[in-house]
């Protein structure tokens, strides 16, 4: 057995205070960025006498002992994120902000003010004036209580945090995430997020809101639960994920916590830790923020991939080959504003694919693939926004969504798609991407969550070199543009991996990158 290797861990600050009953605070935050995979370090701003019932005192740090932390740190253990909790003062709160400021801006930074805690506590720190931190925080996680505090008016509906938006945002340049765990809704709970532009994203989710909605867990164990919120994100972003994701999947760690809560002490017991989300229930439905998405039928709950090679070809010389070839499942995916030609060669696509009985997928033109009733179509996230869901569903057409990151993985269940894309995995020369590569680490953690639920496919630099530990991950299908479209006998391409793909089943293990 190999010793895990320790630079491997990325090392996350907490910093914030102690909580000598254990649940939250700083307390929380380690226990969570450690469960998490990455290496804690606690710098406490105040020590609490506090049990599952009452905070019962406060004691600061100096600023002195504040710095000397902070500097100790800095010195040997860069951090990759910071998580920012309870403060003790303003005094405190404009010392950290000036040296987080001159040290390490460059540092993505979770705020989550604590002003009044989901026990219920009030720590008697309303009246702080958060302006400094904001000025360099990357993700801002208020509750309700605290939103109140910061307008300076009542907040305790959803109405309300969506109002309240517009005064946060002028505050700092930040996401938002603010959580409306504490608002009276005995069936979901519901936090709003407000995405500003996340490196490595695409445009398309930028400066929105969302709801992030999750089933209400019957439980009054929450003790720690903004602490362990704040302590994940920032964890997570810690590991590269993007800020969409760190999110998303902080917010299952935390429903998972709150399902595996105990009590501990009289009063507001604690939360479960149990490591990398696992199960799709525990995430959030992200939905938008303003009106709905509109009611679909049930997506086609049989729909299967007939061939687990899936060729994207831009002609229909190329189609005709690989449909001659045995290949059942294509997509025509042409890239022209020419729309008279496009029309034409839609059409035409289509009416050989019928022939074959194929399934054939018509990217991107919805109204087309409609209009001469294709067997499905695959749609980008910027598409499906404006689509007809309703129609293609009605005329039985199958829908395929892509996916670059849990969020829109997420963003994309909404629907009721039959398949998920996921891309995309390996560098690609096809297409521009926003995103980086997601490497098949990453592929195994959406495979894990997405293919018992949905058929999945992986799309992006996909060739025989690498197909079987694509295989191994679980996805049902591959995707390929150039390992079929560059090859001088595109079918005898295709054939080639359908073979590999098929021999795989039992002999290939996954190697991870
Ligand atoms: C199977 C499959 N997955 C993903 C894509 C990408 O679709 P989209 O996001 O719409 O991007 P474009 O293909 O339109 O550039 C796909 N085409 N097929
Ligand atoms: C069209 C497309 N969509 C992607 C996504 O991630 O959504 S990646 C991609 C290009 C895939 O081409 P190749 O197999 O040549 O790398
Ligand atoms: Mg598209």
């Amino acid at each position: 057995m190999t010793a895990s290797n320790s630079s491997s861990r990325p090392t996350v600050w907490c910093i914030a205070a102690t909580d000598s009953g254990g649940g939250a605070g700083i307390t929380a935050d380690v226990r969570t960025v450690s469960d998490l995979g990455c290496h804690p370090c606690a710098v406490v701003t105040a020590i609490t006498a506090q049990n599952s019932l009452m905070v019962s005192a406060v004691a600061a740090v100096s600023n002195a002992t504040l710095l000397d932390q902070l500097n100790a740190l800095l010195l040997d253990m860069p951090p990759q994120a910071i998580k920012i909790g309870l403060l003790a003062s303003q005094a405190q709160l404009d010392c950290l902000a000036a040296w987080l400021a001159a040290h390490v801006s460059h540092v993505p930074m979770v705020l989550d003010p604590v002003l009044s805690a989901s026990s219920g506590s009030d720590f008697g720190r309303a009246k702080l004036d958060f302006t400094p931190l904001l000025a360099i925080t990357t993700v801002f996680t208020p509750n309700v209580a605290e939103v109140a505090a910061l307008i300076g008016s009542q907040c305790s509906s959803s109405e309300q945090l969506i109002a309240a938006m517009p005064q946060l945002l002028a505050m700092t340049p930040a996401h938002l995430l603010l959580k409306g765990g504490d608002i009276d809704d005995a069936a979901s709970a519901e936090d709003l997020l407000y995405l500003r532009q996340p490196p490595f994203c695409a445009a398309q989710h930028a400066e929105q809101g969302f709801r992030l909605r999750t089933p209400r867990i019957a439980t009054g164990n929450n003790h720690g639960t903004g602490c362990m919120l704040s302590s994940a994100i920032a964890a997570f972003i810690a590991q590269d994920w993007v800020i969409p994701d760190a999110i998303v999947l902080a917010k299952a760690y935390v429903q998972r916590g709150l399902s595996e809560s105990y009590q501990a002490g009289m009063g507001t017991g604690a939360l479960g830790h149990s490591g990398m989300p696992q199960c799709l229930n525990d995430f959030p439905q992200v939905l938008p923020l303003q009106g709905s998405l509109p009611t679909f039928e049930a997506h086609h709950d049989n729909f299967a991939f007939v061939s687990p090679i899936y060729p994207v070809v831009s002609n229909c010389a190329q189609l005709t080959e690989l449909l001659r070839g045995g290949c059942l499942t294509l997509q025509l995916r042409v890239k022209s504003d020419d729309t008279a030609q496009l029309a034409a060669t839609i059409q035409q696509a289509i009416t050989l694919a019928k022939r074959y009985h194929a399934q054939l997928f018509i990217n991107d033109h919805w109204r087309l693939a409609l209009k001469y009733h294709a067997y499905g179509v695959h749609l980008g996230q910027e598409d499906v926004a404006e689509a007809d869901i309703a129609a293609l569903r009605a005329a039985g057409i199958v829908i395929g969504l892509s996916s670059h990151s849990f969020f829109e993985a997420l963003i994309a269940l909404s629907y009721r798609p039959d398949y998920l894309a996921l891309g995309h995995i390996f560098a690609t020369t096809t297409k521009v991407m926003p995103s980086l590569p997601q490497g098949l680490t990453r592929l195994q953690h959406y495979a894990n969550i997405f293919a018992s639920a949905i058929p999945t496919v992986a799309i992006g630099g996909i060739d025989l070199g690498n197909l079987a530990q694509i295989r191994a991950t679980g996805v049902q299908a591959a995707a390929v543009v150039r390992a079929v479209t560059n090859a001088d006998d595109v079918a005898d391409a295709y054939l080639q991996l359908q073979q590999q793909w098929l021999q795989g089943e039992t002999t290939w293990e996954v190697a991870y990158d």
